[in-house]
């Protein structure tokens, strides 16, 4: 039997769900609510969801996910809370712990997980890191439509919000200094976006399918005496890797210290 699921905070992760949700066909739930005190955000899903409020959502919904700022879901959740009896309850914030949330006044019996999502979610391209519980199997038939799910238990979530959560935002300002320092040298504008777009979606396909270890990879690029190398060479003066390892560890802290 499919779940029906509730979104609290349709913005832009509750929004990606929703849309990766509702483009899989046949859809995991068995159907689903939405509710945001933004008006504005739930136009785009009139015609697919229903737009309710967040206290008929958690009625109606067997799974209830909060997707609203870090600092809101305290007062989301004690608002909702006396009304979990039975349900799940997902929260995808950054940063904010089970044991935070067993004292906003849940019930013993409802179950909570701590999802990690990203907003390649909305292409069903996401990763997805979900705390173990009572209700894998359940949460993986929703979450896998949005992409690729690991269980991950939750003393690791500060790690996977600071590499997969913020991830794609890294991976979108590399492409834009690419498409940039291409049309400084003069390439047209389009032709450079579409070059950087399909190297990022062959080198990382590339990864994937060959379970190779990068560095195999990149050496088969890497002419003796070539341009990759000479290219490569300026990125590891200016310390790339150690500026990945600090801005990695910056998002860390940052998930650590958020609420
Ligand atoms: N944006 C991202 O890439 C990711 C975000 N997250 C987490 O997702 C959560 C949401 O982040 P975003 O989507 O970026 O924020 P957002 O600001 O785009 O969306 C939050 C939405 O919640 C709504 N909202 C606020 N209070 C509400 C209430 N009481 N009832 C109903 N709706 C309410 C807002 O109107 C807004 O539309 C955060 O906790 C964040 O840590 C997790 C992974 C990735
Ligand atoms: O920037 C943030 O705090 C959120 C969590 C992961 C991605 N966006």
């Amino acid at each position: 039997m499919k779940p029906a699921v509730g979104i609290i905070g349709v913005g832009q992760m509750g929004g990606a769900i929703a849309r990766g949700l509702l483009k899989q066909q046949p859809s995991p739930v068995k159907k689903l609510y939405l509710s945001d005190k933004n008006q504005e955000c739930l136009k785009p899903f009139l015609e697919q969801a229903e737009p309710v409020t967040s206290e008929l959502l958690v009625k109606e919904a067997d799974v209830v996910i909060v997707a609203v700022k870090p600092h809101l879901v305290e007062e989301v959740i004690k608002e909702i809370a006396p009304e979990l009896t039975g349900k799940i309850l997902v929260s995808v914030a950054a940063g904010v712990s089970l044991k935070k949330i067993a004292g906003w006044g849940v019930p013993a019996e409802c179950e909570v997980v701590r999802v990690m999502p990203n907003t390649p979610a909305l292409i069903g391209q996401g990763f997805i890191a979900i705390t173990p519980s009572k209700v894998d199997e359940l949460l993986a038939n929703i979450f896998n439509s949005l992409g690729e799910v690991v269980f991950l238990e939750e003393k690791y979530f500060d790690h996977i919000t600071a590499l997969s959560g913020s991830g794609p935002a890294y991976i979108y300002l590399v492409a834009e200094a690419l498409i940039d320092g291409a049309v400084r040298l003069g390439l047209p504008r389009d032709v450079a976006r579409k070059a950087v777009v399909q190297t990022l979606i062959g080198a990382g396909t590339m990864l994937k399918e060959t379970q190779e270890h990068p560095g195999i990879l990149r050496d088969a690029v890497v002419t003796p005496g070539g341009t990759t190398a000479a290219g490569l060479y300026q990125l590891e003066k200016q310390g790339i890797r150690g500026m990945f390892a600090d801005c990695l560890e910056k998002a860390y802290e940052r998930a650590k210290n958020l609420t």
